[in-house]
């Protein structure tokens, strides 16, 4: 599964690329203004950190919620106290878009995350045009030196990649990157089972100040309370925050 969705959103990104060609993207990442410090952001407190995400459906859940302005919902983010938001951006299965990061990075002024299957520099140069401060880099999706290249690529850019692991040995790579954002996503990318017990298994792979984010299966505050227990700096929720009334969700977790 995670082939074909690597698949479909390098197959969009060509198609996008045929009307806008490299050049122009880049024209347009550079009259950007310069990334938001996400590490700052994101830096670990006394205090959970939450990434919240608009995610309108996805390939386990099929439909969740219908986000006519995603700008108002990121809006509504911002003001319960995330410290970031993360689109999708892909079209297929989750029906995100680049348009969605956009009109999200004119309504908040904190980081923003492009959450996609990333293979390739073009469509990191479309998240930096389009406003984004992170891109998502998933091991389990991309070689070694593809990986490299992405993350050196996203420095470059003056961007930060959070890095996104599924086991202990995806740990190790993403630690030999130099990574200073680690994810750890409950969910299987192939099977979409949820293990909820990953992060803590992982979490002492990740070395001092990188900063941990436990990702996926947090359905409510005792998801929270335990990532906590088991050393996650931040955690990064769709589905409990598009399901039910962010602030007040938010403002939960945000009391762990
Ligand atoms: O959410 C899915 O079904 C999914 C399937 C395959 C690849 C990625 C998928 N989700 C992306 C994410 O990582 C989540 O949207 C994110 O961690 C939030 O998860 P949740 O809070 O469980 O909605």
């Amino acid at each position: 599964m995670l082939d074909q969705l690597l698949a479909g959103s390098l197959e969009d990104a060509r198609a996008r690329r045929q009307l806008k060609p490299t050049v122009v993207v880049e024209a347009e990442a550079a009259s950007r203004a310069p990334a938001l410090d996400a590490l700052e952001a994101l830096a670990p407190t006394d205090r959970i950190r939450v990434i919240a995400e608009v995610k309108r459906a996805s390939p386990s859940r099929g439909d969740l919620a219908d986000i006519p302005e995603p700008q108002a919902l990121a809006a509504q983010y911002e003001s319960g106290g995330a410290s970031a938001i993360s689109v999708l951006t892909e079209q297929r299965r989750f029906k995100g878009s680049l348009e969605d990061l956009e009109a999200v990075r004119k309504a908040v002024s904190i980081p923003v995350l492009r959450k996609e299957f990333i293979g390739e520099e073009y469509q990191i140069l479309e998240a930096r045009a389009a406003g984004a401060d992170l891109v998502l880099l998933i091991v389990a999706a991309l070689p070694q030196d593809t990986l490299q290249r992405l993350y050196a690529f996203t420095r470059q850019l003056g961007m930060t990649a959070l890095v996104e692991t599924h086991s202990e040995a995806e740990v190790a790579r993403a630690v030999d990157l130099g990574a200073q954002l680690i994810g750890v996503n409950a969910r299987d990318l192939s099977t979409f089972e949820l293990d909820r017990d990953l992060f803590g298994r992982v979490a002492d792979q990740i070395p001092a100040g990188v900063i941990r984010v436990a990702e996926s299966a947090v359905l409510d505050v005792s998801d929270v309370v335990r990532y906590r227990e088991a050393g996650a700096d931040v955690v990064l929720v769709g589905e409990a925050l598009v399901t039910n009334d962010p602030i007040t969700t938010l403002q939960s977790y945000l009391s762990v």
